[in-house]
């Protein structure tokens, strides 16, 4: 899995732990981090006077590091800190500043302003004092930078402890947390920037969403090759259109539309296959189908899920959607492939999977262990579970997707993907990966079907080398 690592507060110490036992001592690290986050503030900040924070404990450290090799460049620094500093490292790293330390309640802003108060180690809100002196000292500075974290925020779940300034910067270090990309803690920072500590990140089982390499079809590829879709339409037939344009736009050699009523508009290229049979049968025999995609459209009821029922007898890897998610509570997952994708939406998750406690990411993680599919969480970020632990989390993507008919464009670019990998987990994130491009290609106050329009290119652009088109 590509994509930068995302560690709970846990797995960094862990890391940091195994760093520790190779020999390298806890306040290198310290210095590490220190040096890559002043080489960041002093690229944007230059010599303006800066006020850095520091706290009790590492993140505390941190900042005496910072603000040493700050002034070594010769930026006016000062120091305010909350009171002792009550970690080895931290003291070590106070000890090497030579320059005044203020308190914080009493110290005066300067332009840029450094938080260094409470990284991974916050336990509770910081007391309403504290977090609102932090707010009018980042109010009074022309930048702001967190170093890890914004203090008073939750690492694990994203939660705002108590209330924070926001950042122009937050430099996270040795790897993201899942603060930096959950709502509503990842929404305080304009950019965050991940420094590398050494600190060994290749196993790390949650990831950011990185960009997906395709591949053009090969050179003797023919359409049952390239990957069979099938799209079974129900009460709506324009979502299950929505949803077939997009699984041929999205790399899908051959899309079968099998549905009750005819669809007129459609491009010539999907093939409509007319359902008479409630159960699909023989429109859904046909062994070289490489996906088949429920839900969009489908409608509830009994007739739903006899539909879902006897579309998912088949045993093609399979997209369920919309209302076959809904229909998934009647039938149970025992019925799902071995290979599937869910996309249900915060709504439809919580319909399908009941209140499932913990953070995003771990309610995520169980539905896909339950289930023992492939979980779409979808909103402006979504979350990408498999059952084997992977987790991809994307970066937000455009807010015009909050329109109708996006969720069947996915639903259909899922199941494209899926006929063309044959890997559930890798196709939910090439799917999720390009339907954000395209959003962004297709700018402002775009339709579904623009969006649809815009993923050529979006495959286009992530074409590997080598590959022709
Ligand atoms: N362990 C290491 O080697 C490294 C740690 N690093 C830094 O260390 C940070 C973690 O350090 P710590 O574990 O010391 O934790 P923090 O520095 O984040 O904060 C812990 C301290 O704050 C106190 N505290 C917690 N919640 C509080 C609250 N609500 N009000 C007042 N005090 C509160 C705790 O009692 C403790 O003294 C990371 O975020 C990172 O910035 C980096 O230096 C990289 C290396
Ligand atoms: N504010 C937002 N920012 C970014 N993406 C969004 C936002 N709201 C919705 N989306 C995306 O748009 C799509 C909407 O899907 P869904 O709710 O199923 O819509 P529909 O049923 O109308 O097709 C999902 O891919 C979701 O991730
Ligand atoms: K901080």
């Amino acid at each position: 899995m590509t994509g930068a690592a995302i560690l709970s507060a846990a797995e960094m110490r862990a890391a940091e732990a195994e760093l520790f036992a190779t020999g390298i001592p806890e306040y290198d690290v310290m210095e590490r981090a220190g040096a890559v986050a002043a080489a960041l503030i002093w690229r944007v900040g230059g010599l303006r006077d800066t006020l850095v924070l520091c706290g009790p404990g590492n993140n505390g450290g941190d900042g005496f590091v910072i603000a040493r090799l700050l002034r070594t460049q010769g930026v006016p620094v000062r120091v305010a800190t909350t009171g002792d500093s009550r970690t080895p490292s931290a003291r070590q790293a106070r000890m090497l500043w030579d320059g005044p330390v203020d308190d914080i309640g009493d110290t005066a802003p300067a332009t840029l302003l450094v938080d260094a108060l409470f990284g991974t180690g916050l336990t509770r809100g910081i007391d309403d004092a504290l977090a609102s002196r932090l707010r009018s000292l980042a109010g009074a500075a022309r930048k702001c930078f967190a170093i890890d974290l914004p203090s008073g925020v939750s690492t694990d779940d994203g939660a705002l402890l108590s209330v924070p300034p926001h950042y122009d910067m937050c430099i996270a270090l040795g790897a993201l947390k899942p603060a930096h990309v959950l709502a509503p803690a990842a929404d305080l920072s304009r950019q965050i920037v991940c420094a590398d500590i050494g600190i060994d990140t290749s196993s790390a089982m949650t990831r950011l969403l990185g960009p997906p390499i395709l591949h053009a079809p090969a050179r003797d590829a023919h359409k049952y090759t390239r990957g069979l879709v099938a799209v079974v339409a129900g009460d709506m037939p324009g979502a299950a259109a929505l949803a077939a344009c997009s699984a041929a736009h999205g790399g899908a050699g051959y899309v079968r539309l099998v549905t009750p009523h005819p669809i007129s508009g459609l491009p010539h290229a999907i093939i409509q296959i007319a359902d008479h049979e409630p159960d699909s049968r023989n429109a859904l025999s046909d062994a070289r189908i490489a996906a088949l995609l429920i839900g969009p459209g489908l409608g509830r009821g009994a007739a739903a899920v006899a539909r879902v029922r006897a579309a998912l007898t088949h045993g093609h890897p399979a997209v369920i959607d919309a209302d076959a998610l809904l229909a998934l509570r009647e039938t149970g997952f025992d019925l799902l492939p071995g290979k599937a994708i869910l996309t249900p939406h915060m709504g439809e998750f919580d319909a399908l999977y009941g209140q499932v406690s913990g953070t995003w990411l771990a309610r995520a993680q169980e539905a896909a262990q339950r289930s023992k599919a492939v979980v779409i969480l979808k909103g402006a970020r979504s979350i990408i579970a498999a059952p084997d632990g992977r987790i991809a989390v994307s970066s937000p993507a455009s807010s015009w997707l909050s329109t109708a008919g996006t969720g069947d464009v996915l639903a259909g670019l899922c199941a494209a993907r899926l006929a063309v990998t044959g890997d559930p987990f890798r196709a939910a994130c090439e799917a999720v990966w390009l339907d954000g491009d395209a959003a962004r290609r297709a700018g402002a106050a775009f339709v579904a079907d623009q969006l649809i329009a815009a993923l050529p290119a979006a495959i286009a652009a992530r074409l590997s080398k080598g590959s022709s088109c």
